[in-house]
């Protein structure tokens, strides 16, 4: 079952002429990371928020797991979504293990189960633990994000929703969020909807992408498919589709590879874990000559790839 469902949702602020959400319906499926792409005043925003309450639809609805929100206490609803913003919004008053145990502590978890998890996800987020005592003003940009991430998480809801939380942060460290983010989702495995406006973030990150424009659907596809065969000339200046080799370096092999059977036989092909990117399959693919590379999880062959697909899927017809 879909995780989220929208259905022929739209959003018309008062006093505006034109609908900032109009009339979308998709499915976003569990486990999955599903980047909403788009120019500025497309909509992301306002469709994102539109899944927690913090705004309402004008007309459609919208079904978390197969039931629509507006049946759920707002409160429930939102203590079930992890919400991650760029502004990070921390309490500057409240130490960091303070900030982590907000949803926790709203749920009455008691003192021992709440210390224990705020130790547990200083260790997910790659924070030492001494960081519990701290303040937030004492912490880098990136540290607080990582921070925001993991008050996100504290409560282990199924759906995340993220708001362009890497905007604000430096290109390296925004590098390194991201990977850990990527390596977070392998083993979590949450139903991530992030906003972004950058390209490279989303065809970094996506499972699927969706491209909105004037609050419109345009195309909804996996970032391969997407660089493949962009629906038109807005999706194609979008994505600016001329550096391949860099694309090629940022769309990751779970997305393309197909699961392994039993014409492949695996035990010379090179190998690849779950996350590398299409350009180091590439260049494993061109030497020594294979065209076939294996996908692993934990070392063992659970996918493959072929130069055909990569070919097939477009990357490399420019
Ligand atoms: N509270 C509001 N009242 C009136 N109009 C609004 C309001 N919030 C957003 N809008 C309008 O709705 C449209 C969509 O805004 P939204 O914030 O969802 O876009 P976005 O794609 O997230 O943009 P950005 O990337 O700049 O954050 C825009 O035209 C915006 O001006």
């Amino acid at each position: 079952m879909a995780a989220i469902q929208f259905v022929n949702v739209s959003k018309q602020y008062p006093g505006t002429t034109a609908p900032a959400v109009d009339n979308i319906t998709l499915e976003i499926p569990e486990g999955s990371i599903v980047v909403l792409l788009g120019p500025s005043g497309c909509g992301k925003t306002t469709l994102l928020k539109m899944v927690n309450r913090l705004h309402e639809p004008t007309s459609g609805k919208i079904l978390l797991d197969g039931v629509d929100i507006q049946s759920i206490p707002v409160n429930q609803l939102r203590r079930n979504i992890g919400y991650v913003i760029q502004q990070v919004g921390l309490f500057p008053h409240l130490s960091i293990a303070k900030n982590i145990a907000v949803v926790p502590d709203l749920l009455g978890w008691d003192r021992q189960r709440i210390n224990q998890r705020v130790n547990e996800l200083l260790d997910l987020v790659h924070l030492p633990l001494d960081f519990r005592n701290r303040y937030p003003a004492q912490l880098s940009g990136g540290q607080q994000q990582r921070v925001g991430l993991a008050r996100a998480l504290a409560a282990d809801p199924e759906v995340m929703l993220m708001d362009e939380p890497f905007g604000a942060i430096d290109a390296i460290t925004r590098e390194s969020l991201q990977d850990q983010l990527l390596e977070l989702q392998r083993r979590l495995k949450k139903t991530i909807l992030f906003v972004t406006h950058d390209v490279e973030e989303a065809l970094k990150l996506a499972d699927e992408i969706i491209v909105l424009d004037k609050g419109r659907l345009v195309q909804k596809d996996t970032p391969c498919n997407l660089l493949a065969n962009p629906a038109g000339d807005f999706v194609r200046q979008l994505l600016n589709t001329d550096d391949r080799i860099r694309q090629l370096s940022l769309v990751r092999v779970e997305t393309v590879m197909k699961p392994l059977d039993s014409t492949i036989h695996s035990n010379r092909l090179p190998r690849v874990p779950l996350g590398t990117d299409l350009k180091r399959v590439l260049s494993l693919m061109l030497s020594p000559a294979s065209d076939t590379v294996l996908v692993c999880q934990e070392g063992n062959p659970i996918g493959y790839i072929t130069f055909e697909e990569l070919r097939k899927v477009g990357c490399l017809s420019a």
